[in-house]
């Protein structure tokens, strides 16, 4: 497997997140030890952590949050910890301020609904406990299972993802190579493993070995500002030695219209027709309506211009709000303006490797634009279901039935 987000020890009870703003460039692993910033605790916490997008990924957000739920209440129980101020003498009064701190938790990342799912779900249990005992061990178990099932499902959304993709191509009558595309990144960098979008694409490369109709080539968008594409998928791409391009976002259109219409003038790494634009989701809610990184709604739209195209939004259940109707009514995510001002790589010398500087690889914030500018950054946009063509989970592949998808 490529490399792992989050290391979580059982034994010793830490968690370690990968650094995903340094991938492509360094491999560093931060130690989070609590929930949520608080006087008094220097420590690194998982707000912290995801807020900041050093983890990054609905799946991934989800199981960091829940597991620096897991570190700050061992501190505090089991290791004579508490710079948080828990009272320890009244269950009450902890669980409540517990409940307080998991729900400024749950808003580091608005958008993602994973989060908000798993820490309802663990408030249950937090509720019901009735010692402190009781309360930890449920905590740990729910997290460490959460964890495992997030594994279980990237495989089985692979799964239904090519049994989808297959007996679509075989009522066309399909044979022979065909291309997908892909944007941000939803492979094991965004999940306990394996991957939602990108895991169906490894199941597809996996068919690929022995199936003669087969995909041959991915297109992964770059995917401004953060480049999840360039510097994550990429990244997971060439580790698996899946045939891939890396394009530009404003690339999409001319590339995929130059693919349908088999332009092979225009230099086309790949003469394999594309059939799928294969996206993950951050929230899907009931009519099918799918809240992804910004970029994702354009890719349908260009998907909706060629019958030939079908669009696939990938994610488990655990993406999936069932207490809203529509995609109007997803909180979208604003984020720094810097972001989009700024981007940071690796300083190169003049034959074309790293710097290395005292700690590694020189690592440098160049500045895109000139200060002071107005930006809009929202870090998702909203594709509603009548551009989705299916949606795989991994309890099925769902198509849309008079026009609508019903997920339950
Ligand atoms: C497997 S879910 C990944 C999902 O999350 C990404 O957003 P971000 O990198 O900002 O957390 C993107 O929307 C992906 O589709």
């Amino acid at each position: 497997m490529s490399l792992e987000a989050i290391k979580f020890d059982s034994q010793r009870v830490t968690l370690e997140i990968l650094n995903q703003l340094l991938v492509p460039y360094d491999t560093q692993y931060l130690s989070v030890r609590s929930m949520v910033p608080c006087d008094g605790d220097t420590s690194f916490s998982g707000y912290e952590a995801i807020r900041g997008m050093y983890t990054r990924g609905a799946p991934a957000i989800m199981l960091v949050g829940c597991f620096s739920v897991v570190v700050e209440l061992d501190r505090v129980i089991n290791k004579n910890d508490n710079p948080f101020g828990y009272k320890l003498d009244d269950l009450a009064e902890f669980k409540a301020q517990l409940e307080q701190r998991i729900d400024f938790l749950v808003e580091s990342r608005p958008t993602a609904v994973n989060l908000l799912n798993g820490c309802n779900q663990m408030k249950k249990i937090i509720q019901d406990a009735q010692s402190m005992r009781e309360l930890y061990s449920g905590v740990l178990d729910f997290t460490i299972r959460l964890y495992r099932d997030d594994l279980e499902s990237n495989y089985s959304i692979g799964a239904n993802g090519v049994k989808y993709i297959y007996e679509e191509l075989e009522k066309e009558g399909f044979t022979g190579e065909f291309s997908v595309m892909t944007i941000c990144n939803t492979g094991s960098l965004a999940t306990s493993g394996y991957g939602t979008a990108l895991g169906i694409i490894r199941a597809l490369h996996k068919e690929a070995q022995t199936n003669p109709t087969r995909m041959s080539h991915v297109y992964a968008c770059e995917t401004r500002p953060y480049n999840q594409g360039s510097r994550l998928t990429a990244y997971e791409l060439q580790y698996e030695k899946i045939p891939f391009t890396l394009v530009t976002d404003n690339m999409v259109s001319f590339l995929v219209d130059s693919l349908v219409r088999q332009k092979t003038d225009r230099a086309l790494p790949s003469a394999a027709p594309i059939k799928f634009i294969i996206v993950g989701a951050d929230r899907i809610v009931k009519n099918g309506d799918l809240a992804n990184k910004i970029g994702t709604f354009q890719l349908s739209l260009i998907a909706s211009l060629y019958p030939s195209i079908k669009f696939i939004g990938a994610a488990p259940t655990t993406t999936i709000d069932f207490t809203r109707k529509s995609g109007d009514e997803i909180v979208i995510e604003q984020r720094p303006k810097n972001e989009l001002t700024e981007i940071m790589g690796a300083a190169l010398d003049k034959d074309g490797s790293f710097v290395q500087g005292k700690d590694g690889i020189q690592l440098q914030k160049v500045r895109m634009a000139p200060a002071g500018i107005d930006v809009w950054n929202p870090s998702f946009d909203v594709t509603p279901h009548e551009n989705i063509d299916c949606i795989v989970t991994e309890k099925k592949y769902f198509l849309k039935k008079d026009g609508v998808f019903n997920l339950e």
